[in-house]
């Protein structure tokens, strides 16, 4: 070849092929050809293996020229087009866990929450304050969000998201978890306030819920506790539940001082329990109607009693006649060394048979008005001009001999109980259907409060009318404090249950008010 003759030719050719680097380029290009032969762009290359084409895979090489070929830019792009997002999530059965709103001003469909835990919120692709453009290649731009929502539920596999990614969001706030215990029945399909009933978590009065965010003020984002669901559901914050419930109190004050009969008779009129004599702590109608707590969550913790501690307080609510000192009797008979009942106070002289601390604690007058004013009672009552009343300090001894309390008071004084040293576990104990009651109370004989407190009769029909009502009534105004609802159907289930109840509270853990942790 007549150019091989140059010396400068042959010297550099010579170096170029002692190159290690082109030993190495020729390697690939065998390599490459066979791909290129494939796209027959240079066949040639690969049979003739000529110098000229490998100086020309060397050269595409070099030139990095085998990048996918991209269509030029157009001329007239958009400015904003360039921070489009193209998203592609696979959807399965679970809902994408966004919500979306149209902007007033723009008419933009706008990413509103991102539900946490949710498909889109684990994708880690969709924020709120996203823009969203297409859904599976359709325009949203004019269409309501409803329309948009029709058709993410109806597209399944793959979708596609054209998005204008929102201002950056600020780092997810890192509040610590926190868990709270409804006072309240919640069910979005009936709430006319919540942004997306779909989004939102229905829950009953005692479910404790895991808040996972509060950063909205209106709707908090929770899951129920020990739900599988990785998804979380909006829930109307505290603030917002607790404007809400404050109305629904004005109005039913309003209709209760407007309807006198439906506060006929207190809650307990006749405790017969001789020892305690109940009848005497009849509530006062300011206090059955205690509105001084809006009941919407409350937080709460795990609490399990360690070896040693003191046992939390027992204490039945329940309306008058249902059983409770029938279920603290069998408890006390079924193990004396372990439960215990307080011993109650009076101002009633001491009976020549009777001992100061055994049926009562014999005290004056005196001294009884003024452990009054000092709040030491938590139920007290005046009868036939004697004073009645458990104090505070009678539940501290049984609990200091490391006994089971056993209390059965009005649940008005229950918020009185509610403190860390007590750490109360409340049952109430529900009377069964009025059919129930007549069945398995047929042969019952109770003393009457009303008249002489040594005659019984049966249980008349108003008297279970009137427990069933009270127990209702109980319920809504103070169900929000029970820890377990026992219903006395049959006594031998209803104790069982009972026992088992209180055998938990001792060796499981249980949620109680963060504030008893603390104090
Ligand atoms: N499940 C039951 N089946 C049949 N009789 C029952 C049942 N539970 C309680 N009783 C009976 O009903 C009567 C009233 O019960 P108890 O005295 O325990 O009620 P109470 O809730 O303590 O009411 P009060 O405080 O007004 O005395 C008793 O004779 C009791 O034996």
């Amino acid at each position: 070849q007549p150019h091989v003759d140059s010396a400068d030719d042959r010297s550099f050719l010579h170096a170029m092929f002692g190159e290690r680097s082109l030993h190495s380029l020729v390697k690939v290009s065998v390599c490459v050809c066979v791909c290129v032969c494939v796209s027959s762009v240079d066949f040639y290359v690969y049979n003739s293996f000529s110098l000229q084409s490998l100086l020309s895979v060397h050269d595409t090489v070099a030139r990095k020229s085998y990048d996918p070929e991209l269509p030029p830019l157009p001329d007239d792009i958009d400015d904003e087009e360039d921070s489009v997002k193209i998203i592609r999530l696979v959807k399965n059965k679970e809902p994408l866990g966004a919500t979306i709103k149209k902007d007033e001003h723009s008419g933009a469909i706008i990413v509103a929450r991102i539900m946490r835990g949710g498909a889109a919120d684990r994708s880690g692709l969709i924020h709120v304050g996203d823009e969203l453009k297409e859904v599976n290649g359709i325009t949203v731009d004019d269409k309501k969000p409803e329309e948009i929502i029709r058709i993410l539920s109806q597209s399944q596999g793959a979708i596609t998201f054209k998005v204008v990614p929102g201002i950056k969001e600020e780092a997810q706030s890192k509040e610590p978890k926190m868990f709270v215990k409804v006072l309240f029945d919640y069910n979005p399909a009936e709430d006319k306030a919540i942004p997306c009933k779909e989004a939102g978590l229905a829950f009953k009065k005692g479910d404790i819920l895991q808040v996972m965010s509060q950063d909205d003020a209106t709707w908090w984002q929770a899951k129920l506790e020990g739900d599988g669901n990785l998804r979380a559901g909006l829930i109307p914050s505290k603030p917002f539940q607790e404007r809400l419930a404050n109305l629904v109190v004005l109005v039913s004050l309003f209709v209760l001082s407007s309807s006198p009969a439906g506060l006929r008779r207190s809650f307990r009129l006749s405790r017969r329990d001789k020892k305690t004599n109940k009848s005497m702590y009849e509530c006062k109608r300011s206090e059955q109607y205690d509105t001084a707590d809006v009941p919407t969550y409350e937080e709460v913790t795990a609490y399990h009693r360690k070896h040693g501690d003191r046992h939390r307080l027992v204490v039945l609510v329940g309306p008058t006649g249902v059983g409770l000192n029938e279920l603290k009797r069998k408890l006390l008979i079924s193990d004396p060394q372990h439960f215990s009942v307080t011993i109650p106070h009076t101002s009633r002289s001491k009976r020549h048979q009777e001992s100061d601390g055994v049926e009562y604690y014999f005290i004056s007058k005196h001294l009884f008005d003024a452990d009054i004013q000092n709040n030491k009672f938590i139920e007290h009552g005046e009868y036939k001009g004697n004073y009645y009343g458990t104090s505070f300090d009678s539940v501290r001894s049984v609990l200091s001999k490391n006994k089971v309390c056993l209390l059965d008071v009005q649940p008005h004084t229950l918020k009185h109980l509610r403190t860390a040293e007590f750490k109360p576990y409340v049952v109430f104990v529900k009377p069964p259907s009025i059919e129930r009651l007549r069945e398995t109370r047929k042969n019952t004989k109770v003393i009457s409060g009303k008249d002489d407190k040594n005659s019984s009769k049966p249980f008349s029909e108003e008297d279970f009318q009137e427990m069933i009502s009270t127990a209702q009534m109980m319920e809504n105004q103070y169900g929000h404090l029970f820890d377990k609802v026992i219903v006395n159907d049959d006594l031998t289930i209803a104790f069982n249950e009972l026992k088992q109840a209180l055998r938990k509270v001792e060796t499981e853990a249980h949620w109680v008010p963060i504030s008893w942790m603390h104090s």
